[in-house]
């Protein structure tokens, strides 16, 4: 069993990831089954070291001290730009030679600083542009390992703004061990934690409730609240809940079938990259035949509608059962499969939160198949039945244009989300969040049941649209559908491959985890511009439903705190894993979703 070296709180020295240098770190937390340490950096980014990465602070204080005896290191301070600073790609002047460089202009007669130089010319280079190389030709530069370094902004350096490596001095800076902070409070909790976890778990399913029973009513108002409730036992449908049993099956038995690409995840904490079965579009092309085939052998589809309710309360048993099952096997999972949210050690919290972050069964991936496939196809599937529906009762030969123009749009969202099923391995559900009753209840209740709103509303409020409406919706639509396919293949792209060719031309901030940050393209224009264009295809989604009801409007209003709240989720992640290149990115990129406004 080998033994724990360093404890949770302690200050040590970390190794500079693809570095020889060392850097003051505190010790959050120790990984028994990766055997790696999460530590955080001063400038507070945190990372995975491996034990032998790490050295105790008092044998550097001890070296040092007797060094600076002779030699006095403390009144040297040799300055350089950090690896974090913006890079153009193509350009041949890495940041570790500008590191290099800065150095020679601080203190060219410097012999110390000179072999500096050399470990950071050699070193710092695999930062730029892409994971960390192991390390090869040179040697640990045994005086370097004895000094000590810190990671600070530049306050100075004007547009460099890049976080400075500093060599200090030892005896002026006494380690200072802080309270141990427990696994469960270094991850901040999120939507309003505890407490909000509760509220959340409650007003959700509330929520979904409360609007499927406005849009059945000829004025839905948030006036009408509560609105009248149906008699409890007619809620729940054995039939409604087979419907949504087969259909979850079929989904699963077509997501199993050795059909289309095994694609790879991002790098876990543990550096290994697990495999998806990206077949979503052959899913939704079977699931699309399926259904014409049952249409035409006389399934009356629109059951869906006038069955609304129950097959909402069934899927909500589904998600409810599933929820409870992702918590209870979260218990018994190493630690490294965890994600960092949702360890709060309170039930309530990690049930709504999720805590396991990718949770199998074999080969079969539960949370990327609940997000792409029972929920996402259903969607569509229900606005089909919806627009059946419409025919039905409005006595029309064929769907209205609105109807139309909401199941189109809608449609080409989700197929454009499948076709590009493996980009969805690169956002932040897949790679950060845990699997927990918010994405389970998200992807099986909420996003076929609410998101489906506007189809709905269009079967009882017909909204004629003119042909220039028709236009210009459309163009708002293609508008919107531009700018979130590329701004998302752009950063897929450069997530999967960092030096290809073709995004040679984009800026890049590097960052110490090897990963660097696109800085110019799409996500040089603003922070999350796939945000910027899905709120305007959610824009196009709404208006063919006109102005006479608000009910309609109801995904772009929940879309914008969505995706605000997301924004800020993501922008608090990548603080933490990105330290000062994430401040760098931000002072370049201003703007958060909206160029010029927010
Ligand atoms: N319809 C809906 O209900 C709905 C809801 C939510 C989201 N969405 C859509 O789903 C898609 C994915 O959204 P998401 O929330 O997961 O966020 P995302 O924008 O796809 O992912 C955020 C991640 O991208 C990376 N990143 C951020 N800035 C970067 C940069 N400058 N260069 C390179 N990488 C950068 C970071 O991860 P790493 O650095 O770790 O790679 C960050 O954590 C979006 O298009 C969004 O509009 C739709
Ligand atoms: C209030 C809560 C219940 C919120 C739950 C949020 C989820 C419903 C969303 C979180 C991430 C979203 C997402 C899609 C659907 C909705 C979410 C699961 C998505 C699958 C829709 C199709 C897109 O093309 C997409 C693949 C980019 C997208 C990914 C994120």
């Amino acid at each position: 069993m080998p033994t724990v070296r360093f404890q949770s709180g302690e200050m040590v020295m970390g190794r500079w990831p693809g570095s020889n240098l060392y850097y003051e770190v505190k010790v959050l937390r120790f990984s028994p089954k990766s055997q790696l340490y999460t530590v955080i950096y001063k400038d507070g980014t945190e990372l995975e070291l491996k034990d032998q990465d790490i050295k105790s602070a008092t044998g550097f204080r001890t070296r040092s001290r007797s060094r600076s005896r002779s030699r006095s290191p403390a009144r040297r301070r040799s300055r350089s730009r950090s690896p974090a600073r913006i890079t153009r790609r193509s350009s041949s002047r890495t940041a570790a030679v500008a590191a290099a460089a800065a150095i020679t202009e601080s203190t060219p007669n410097s012999r110390r600083d000179a072999k500096l130089k050399d470990v950071l010319e050699v070193r710092l280079k695999p930062l730029v542009g892409g994971p960390a190389k192991p390390e090869a030709k040179v040697e640990a530069e045994p005086e370097m390992s004895q000094g000590r370094y810190n990671l600070r902004r530049r306050k100075d350096d004007g547009d460099a703004k890049a976080v400075e490596v500093k060599q200090l001095q030892l005896e002026e800076e006494e380690a200072k061990p802080t309270t141990v902070p427990a696994a469960t409070s270094t991850t901040p909790l999120d939507f309003g934690g505890r407490i909000g976890a509760y509220f959340w778990l409650l007003f959700l399913p509330a929520w979904v409730l409360f609007l499927l029973l406005q849009v059945t009513l000829v004025d839905p108002s948030l006036a009408n609240f509560p609105p009248p409730l149906p008699p409890l036992e007619t809620l729940f449908d054995g039939q409604a809940l087979g419907i949504v049993l087969l259909w979850t099956l079929f989904q699963a038995l077509l997501y199993i079938l050795p059909v289309g690409k095994l694609s790879e995840g991002m790098p876990l904490r543990t550096g290994e990259r697990l495999k998806y079965r990206t077949n979503g579009f052959f899913a939704i092309v079977v699931s699309a035949v399926a259904v014409a085939a049952a249409v035409y052998q006389g399934v009356d589809l629109t059951y869906i509608h006038s069955n609304f309710l129950q097959l909402a309360v069934a899927s909500f048993l589904g998600s409810f059962l599933l929820s409870v099952y992702l918590y209870v096997r979260s218990r018994y999972v190493p630690p490294d499969q965890l994600a960092l949210g949702g360890n709060s050690g309170n039930v309530v919290y990690d049930f709504f939160k999720g805590h396991e972050l990718n949770p199998r069964i074999k080969n079969f991936d539960l949370k990327f198949f609940c997000e792409m496939r029972p929920g996402l196809i259903g969607w569509c599937v229900i606005n089909f039945a919806m627009a059946l529906a419409e025919m039905q009762e409005q006595h029309l030969e064929a769907p209205s244009h609105a109807m139309i123009l909401v199941n189109l749009f809608q449609l080409l969202y989700v197929v454009d989300g499948l076709w590009n099923e493996e980009a969805i391995l690169t956002t932040m559900d897949l790679m950060h969040d845990g699997f927990g009753f918010m994405l389970a209840f998200g992807d099986l209740v909420w996003v076929p049941f609410t998101y489906s709103l506007q189809a709905y509303y269009l079967v009882t409020h017909p909204n004629p649209l003119g042909l220039p409406a028709l236009i210009a919706i459309v163009a708002i639509k293609l508008l919107g559908f531009y700018i979130f396919r590329m701004s998302n293949s752009q950063k897929n792209a450069f997530r999967r491959n960092p030096s290809d060719p073709k995004l040679a031309h984009l800026k890049t901030i590097p960052t110490a985890t090897g990963k660097s940050l696109l800085v110019s393209g799409w996500w040089g224009v603003v922070r999350h511009p796939n945000y910027l264009g899905d709120l305007i295809m959610a824009l196009a989604w709404s208006l063919p439903c006109g102005f006479s009801h608000l009910l309609p409007w109801y995904y772009m209003i929940y879309f914008i705190i969505l995706l605000v709240h997301r924004n800020s989720r993501d922008m608090s992640e990548c603080r933490r894993k990105y330290g000062s290149a994430w401040d760098e990115y931000c002072q370049t990129v201003r703007y958060r979703i909206i160029p010029g406004i927010y």
